[in-house]
């Protein structure tokens, strides 16, 4: 059994230093704890754009400080809305951030009550990583072993992790035996920053390449695939980093089940079906080079999305923090959704 220490969840990688926004620079991970000082709008726009700060939730969450820190600066904010919204086009928590804002800002908010505003939707999504962290665990039978993508974790977060909160907690309630987390080429989070966190935290778990998914189904070691989610349509289909679906498909053919884990603000009851989610196309630099080096042949091209959707028939349980659906559809999302 894998035995946890007592440092879980210590990074907080978004930090509001009261007139300007902290960032820990997730591109220079595990090499070096480098922290980015965003002292306007335009810079946490670039951070997102950048990758300097990812995973949705987190996205949210800078974004709406960026529009806090502006209307401090007395700046136009309908230019800072937009550029901050124009960054990143999958994850939806960066656009419900951005229309929590808004809405603030359309009521007459001053900057000290956007200020506050950002803060909420910080720790409201540190609350929901926690609840949903229990939800999650209690699915999980004891001594299963569990497989993971891309990052999820307190870096993605306002802290503790949608998916890799879940791991946490079944970790620390003795239910997960085994942790395994996929490399997530073409960037690295799981290699780069989920491996970082669970050896921060003590957790025992072994990397595997991407392409190792299928036959480490095959071998048993895995009972559950647990994931995040960027944004998840209204009949339950969810988009998520580039190599989920072959997840999905590969744990349904292997008896393996397969658990999203987001908080509310991830669901998109505006959105019907995977099939209208803008996949993130990114520069194909990111496949032809390895650490910033050419490594494909000059002349090569590369295709470079960097999400894709697993279909709500591929998926076991979606976890928020309003609750479990199991085997989700419309009419379970409506219910726990709906307005
Ligand atoms: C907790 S966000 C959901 C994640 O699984 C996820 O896909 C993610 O981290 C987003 O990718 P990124 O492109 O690094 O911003």
């Amino acid at each position: 059994m894998i035995m946890p220490n007592e440092t879980h969840d210590s990074i907080r990688a978004v930090q509001w230093q009261g007139d300007h926004l902290r960032l820990l620079d997730q591109r220079r991970l595990p090499g070096e704890e480098c922290w980015i000082d965003c002292r306007d709008a335009a810079q946490v726009t670039q951070a997102i754009r950048d990758l300097a700060v990812r995973g949705a939730p987190a996205i949210g969450i800078a974004a709406a400080w960026g529009v806090a820190m502006a209307a401090q600066q007395h700046v136009p904010l309908e230019p800072v809305l937009a550029s901050l919204r124009a960054t990143r086009p999958t994850a939806v928590n960066l656009m419900w951030a951005l229309d929590r804002m808004k809405k603030r800002i359309a009521a007459g908010a001053d900057a000290t009550a956007l200020v506050r505003e950002a803060q909420a939707i910080q720790d409201e999504d540190l609350a929901a990583n926690r609840h949903m962290g229990q939800f999650g665990a209690s699915l999980i039978t004891p001594g299963s072993g569990v497989l993971t993508h891309c990052n999820t974790g307190s870096l993605a977060t306002a802290g503790y992790g949608t998916a890799l909160g879940v791991i946490r907690a079944g970790v620390a309630a003795g239910r997960i035996a085994r942790v395994y987390a996929g490399e997530t080429r073409p960037w690295q989070q799981g290699a780069r920053l989920t491996m970082w966190e669970l050896v921060r935290d003590g957790i025992s778990a072994q990397l595997i390449a991407d392409s190792a998914a299928a036959h480490l189904m095959k071998s048993g070691a895995v009972q559950w695939v647990i994931v995040g989610a960027d944004r998840i349509a209204a009949n339950g289909d969810t988009a998520n980093k580039i190599g989920t679906y072959q997840l999905a498909i590969a744990a349904k053919y292997h008896g393996v089940k397969f658990m999203v884990v987001a908080p509310s603000s991830t669901v998109d009851m505006a959105t019907g079906t995977g099939e209208e989610i803008e996949i993130e196309l990114r520069d194909p630099a990111e496949l032809l080079c390895t650490a910033g080096r050419r490594t494909v042949i000059e002349g090569a091209q590369a295709w470079n999305p960097v999400f894709d959707v697993a279909p709500a028939e591929l998926i076991d349980a979606i976890v928020t923090e309003r609750g479990v659906i199991e085997r989700p559809n419309s009419i379970a999302m409506q219910a726990m959704f709906g307005w």
